[in-house]
């Protein structure tokens, strides 16, 4: 049986030659029946085309529905409950990234306080997606809402902005981490930039336009020495890809601010750690390592000297959204058009006490009574900068910010809860 290739486009010639001999009438009937056949196969790839295409379009069209767990009745009562403000004078806040570690905390803390809160998480695979059901679980014992969608899905957006006129939005969804940009950088771009971009779109044709308090980090001052780092200290050298997309974030902010007048707040957290916190950081793999008996990665900067992180625990973290929150001043814009200039801000939220990388496994070792089993290794060319160390006087008078928790304190709550949620079970896999 010949293929459909060979069919339509002869590959022996030799087949032609031999009925050259015959006469015309057969020569018609043979031309009129190749024709004929080759009209049937036309037809029918034509048809399996358009059936194709009709296939994808019904799938493209559909797909919302069948794969994306937004949209209803069902879906919009939930979120209106979960925006539903139960003080006076309190704010709406749409929070994105909310089943992240700092998402989490900064919306349980607006919930408790008579906020509306919705929340928004992508639920990625960056580390224990199981973390972040659990904190999903959470928040829901707290009556907040949080959708499973991607801050790139502008109908999503734009469908959440139908629903409640959000007064703020805090924007934490972010692929976060410093030295996993060099394996996946694109993964940066998508959220940090294409993600941001969308919301921003959003937010600027949203009407009333939301004031936006943003998560930009510490990584932006890159290869800054002047220390401690000030919001008005140089960031053009950043030391890592991850430091770039939030560097980028600040000036698409500004730019989103200066042309539709949206109230802009960008924080540059530093080292970040506490309950509920991120697999990837280095205090929580050291304490799963530890408790697992498996060695440890301590980098050494140049010349062996230690590097130093401005740790900052959680709840300071959160005391500094919220105050920013509080005094994000209005967004000026309507209907996609500036109406006015409005507030952009730039913060540090650090503790303004760096503590060395050796202390904080000392100090794990203490809580968790048992000792490392330590590499200590040079620094590698990865993104790392040898130390933070935060200027905070700008929080401090803008919004009273103070941090309170240093790092033993801030230490010993999470093991405790480390230890609760993941119990002794050291083989456990926790990512
Ligand atoms: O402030 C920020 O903006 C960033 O803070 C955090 O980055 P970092 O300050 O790099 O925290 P983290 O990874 O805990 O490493 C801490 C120290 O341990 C060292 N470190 C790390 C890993 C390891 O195996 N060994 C080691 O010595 C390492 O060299 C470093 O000196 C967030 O992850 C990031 O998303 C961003 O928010």
């Amino acid at each position: 049986m010949p293929s459909l290739e060979e069919e339509l486009f002869p590959s022996t010639p030799g087949k032609f030659k031999i009925d050259r001999g015959h006469t015309m009438n057969r020569q018609f009937h043979r031309c009129f029946a190749s024709t004929s056949t080759m009209f049937l196969w036309a037809l029918f790839l034509v048809a399996l085309t358009a059936s194709y295409l009709s296939f994808q379009s019904f799938v493209d069209s559909g797909s919302r529905y069948f794969s994306a767990s937004w949209g209803g009745i069902q879906w919009e009562k939930q979120v209106r409950n979960s925006a539903q403000i139960h003080r006076s004078g309190g704010m709406t806040v749409l929070v994105t990234g909310a089943a992240g570690f700092v998402g989490t905390h900064v919306s349980l803390a607006l919930k408790k306080r008579g906020d509306g809160v919705v929340g928004i998480d992508n639920f990625n695979n960056y580390y224990d997606p199981s973390l972040k059901k659990a904190r999903k679980t959470l928040l829901s014992n707290h009556g907040i809402f949080v959708i499973e969608g991607d801050i790139n899905d502008a109908k999503l957006l734009a469908k959440l902005f139908d629903t409640v006129a959000f007064t703020h939005v805090m924007h934490l969804a972010a692929q976060a981490g410093v030295r996993y940009a060099m394996e996946n950088p694109q993964s940066y771009v998508h959220s940090n930039i294409a993600g941001l971009v969308t919301l921003l779109e959003t937010c600027k044709s949203a009407n009333p336009q939301p004031s936006i308090v943003w998560a930009s980090s510490s990584s932006v001052y890159g290869l800054n020495e002047k220390v401690p780092f000030s919001e008005s200290d140089q960031t053009d050298q950043p030391a890592s890809l991850y430091a770039a997309t939030k560097k980028a974030g600040e000036e698409l902010t500004h730019t989103y601010n200066h042309i539709y007048g949206l109230s802009i707040t960008g924080l540059r957290f530093f080292t970040v750690y506490g309950p509920w916190g991120r697999p990837d950081m280095a205090y929580f793999s050291f304490t799963r390592n530890i408790l697992q008996g498996k060695p440890i990665t301590v980098y050494r900067g140049k010349n062996h000297v230690d590097l130093a992180r401005d740790f900052t625990y959680i709840d300071d973290i959160v005391k500094g959204c919220l105050g920013s929150l509080d005094t994000s001043g209005k967004s000026t814009g309507s209907g996609g058009k500036k109406r006015g200039p409005a507030p952009y801000r730039i913060f540090n939220l650090g503790n303004t006490s760096p503590v060395t990388v050796p202390k904080l496994v000392n100090i794990l070792e203490k809580h968790l009574k048992m000792k490392a089993k330590k590499n200590i290794v040079d620094m590698p060319g990865n993104g790392d900068v040898p130390f933070t160390h935060a200027n905070i006087s700008s929080a401090q008078k803008q919004f009273g910010y103070k941090p309170t928790t240093d790092l033993q304190t801030g230490l010993k709550k999470f093991v405790r809860w480390y230890l609760s949620y993941y119990g002794y079970n050291h083989g456990k896999a926790v990512n």
